[in-house]
């Protein structure tokens, strides 16, 4: 039993061994430290599963009036399926009193047969009226090993709104438990040390996940792939630590061993380059996870929204024949070929003395969009076709775009425009061939008749196909690039401020006198990595993740 100390984490790295902590909460309940900011439970309690876990000890962490201190109840409850009819419904009870409220609704006082992790059969019952509520099934996990880390029920009942709202009723009856919040139960589960941020934040992408590549990702996650590699980073940047720690006992005169400098800074090297090659290529991680971004560009009244509808497969975005109709950023999420893809539609780019203020901040947006697009489309009007745009706007063009001639229709039933424009493609120096030489595609397409669109799609399929060519979750020695791991913005600014620190440390004198600094910028590294992972987690942070949970997740 360890008594409180703000101290706790240092003294439990140090000097506990035991297999089996047993913390009471008891000691921990007149601390204002806790108090003031936990509802239910210690940061300390937290802090030291971590290290529990990392050790392979159990942490038990009870209380015994199995409530708060504002005597709320701190066993929660939730449906874990969709509201409505179904088959079946999932409820799942974590805490403390799992066991008494089974016995209640289960009317039994004779004892149920618990075998933790078994199916087991039963009636459910209201225990203040006796009614029979559903027979149903249940499994109950016995903590630690359960998803919470705490004594866990779920409850298989038949998929009726009325079964389901009638025991949810009598578990608040009984006021020994309450309604979970959204992710509560995952919640505890970070805190008990069962999962750390990055398989959270996987779980909650495989729950959201739309497309296959996403599901494939998110899984990789769960199962540890991007954890694994933060832990041995940060692993190898702690034994280096330790080294250099240690050689302060040499104290500042001492003559060190050569080469005791140049290890440490060896070691550094190679875990630098390792996380710079994560972060520093394409964000191919982060455009599985977020969907690779198309923009349909080009000047007025050129059929962009109408494409955009085309290609989302209903009216998304006005269409008008008034040139500059689209002021907004119009974006629908599509799945081609297994990816997502964000369409965006935007407003016409033109130059003109009659733009008001509203559509010139509808070009600058677009023009935002056009720099920040994996692919993009550009769309003229084949009747009013020219390189206006394209001289204006010289940085539109890179090897991402798609060059779109519409309304091609109109054009088929014009026999001048059409030898015109035929013309046009037949000048080797003309700026439409200009294009072809750099290998951009020039489709003709009607988004009227339709005639066009399927080579469209396949053109933007093999672009999507250019940028994923390399997405492999899986090679020979089952390994998956950390770059494709990394799923958020988080996980990249954390691991460049852990890179930007490892380089300072690299740039220190190899001095003694300068051992303390530059240690410093390790444990700087370490804090970084620790972000990612949760291991250093600050509550704002924990609320932004766990928002997005469901209720009963
Ligand atoms: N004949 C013909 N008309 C088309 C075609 N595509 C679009 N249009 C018409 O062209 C007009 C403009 O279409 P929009 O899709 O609104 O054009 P836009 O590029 O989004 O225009 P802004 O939002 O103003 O920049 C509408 O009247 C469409 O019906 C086509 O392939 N053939
Ligand atoms: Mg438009």
């Amino acid at each position: 039993i360890i008594k409180f100390q703000r101290d706790l984490t240092d003294i439990w790295k140090e000097k506990f061994t035991r297999k089996l902590c047993i913390i009471s909460r008891n000691y921990f309940s007149d601390s204002s430290y806790w108090r003031s900011r936990h509802r239910s439970r210690p940061k300390v309690m937290v802090a030291c599963s971590h290290f529990a876990t990392e050790r392979n000890q159990r942490v038990y962490a009870f209380s015994e009036s199995g409530r708060t201190q504002n005597n709320i109840p701190d066993t929660i409850f939730a449906l874990s399926t969709p509201p409505g009819r179904a088959a079946l419904a999932v409820v799942r009870i974590s805490g403390a009193h799992c066991l008494q409220l089974l016995k209640r609704l289960c009317n039994s006082s004779d004892s149920l047969e618990l075998v933790p992790r078994k199916l087991i059969r039963t009636r459910i019952v209201d225990p203040y009226t006796g009614a029979h509520l559903d027979d149903a099934m249940f499994t109950y996990f016995r903590s630690p090993k359960s998803y919470t880390g705490e004594d866990m029920i779920e409850f298989y009942l038949h998929g009726s709104p009325a079964v389901v709202a009638s025991v949810l009723k009598v578990l608040e009856d009984t006021q020994l438990a309450r309604l979970a919040q959204p992710g509560e139960f995952t919640r505890r589960a970070f805190e008990n040390g069962k999962m750390d941020l990055v398989k959270i934040e996987a779980l909650a992408d495989l729950i959201h996940s739309e497309t296959t590549l996403q599901v494939q990702q998110a899984l990789k996650n769960l199962d540890g792939a991007l954890s694994n590699q933060l832990y041995a980073w940060r692993d190898q940047l702690m034994t280096t630590l330790a080294h250099l720690e240690g050689l302060l006992d040499y104290g500042e005169e001492a003559e060190l061993p050569d080469d005791i400098f140049e290890k440490a800074f060896s070691s550094c090297e190679k875990i630098k380059l390792e996380i710079r090659q994560a972060v520093e290529g394409t964000s191919i991680g982060e455009m599985v996870h977020d969907g690779i971004k198309v923009a349909i560009l080009g000047s007025p009244n050129a059929g962009k929204s109408t494409l955009l509808n085309i290609l989302a497969g209903r009216d998304v975005a006005i269409v008008t024949n008034i040139p500059g109709t689209t002021r907004d950023i119009v974006q629908v999420s599509l799945q081609l070929n297994g990816v997502k893809v964000i369409c965006s539609d935007t407003a016409g780019i033109r130059e003109d003395k009659d733009v008001n203020i509203v559509e010139r901040e509808g070009i600058r947006r677009a023009l935002e969009k056009a720099s920040d697009a994996n692919i993009k489309i550009i769309v003229q009007d084949a009747q009013h076709c020219s390189n206006e745009l394209l001289e204006k706007y010289p940085s539109l063009l890179d090897e991402n775009v798609i060059f779109v001639l519409n309304k091609w229709d109109l054009i088929e039933h014009n026999a001048s425009e059409f030898r015109q424009l035929e013309q046009i493609f037949q000048d080797q120096h003309s700026w439409l061939n200009s294009l072809l030489k750099r290998n951009i595609p020039v489709l003709k397409i009607s988004c009227m008749t339709g005639s066009g669109i399927p080579h469209l799609i396949e053109t933007l399929q093999s672009f999507i196909s250019k940028w994923f060519e390399k997405v492999h979750f899986q090679d020979e020695r089952n390994e998956t690039a950390v770059e494709l791991l990394i799923t958020r913005q988080r996980h990249r600014n954390c691991l460049k401020e852990a890179l930007a620190a490892i380089e300072r440390f690299g740039e220190f004198q190899k001095t003694p006198a300068s051992i303390v600094l530059a240690a410093e910028e390790l444990r700087q590294a370490m804090n970084e990595i620790g972000k990612i992972t949760g291991h250093v987690a600050t509550e704002q942070l924990l609320d932004v993740i766990f928002r997005d949970f469901c209720i009963g997740k």
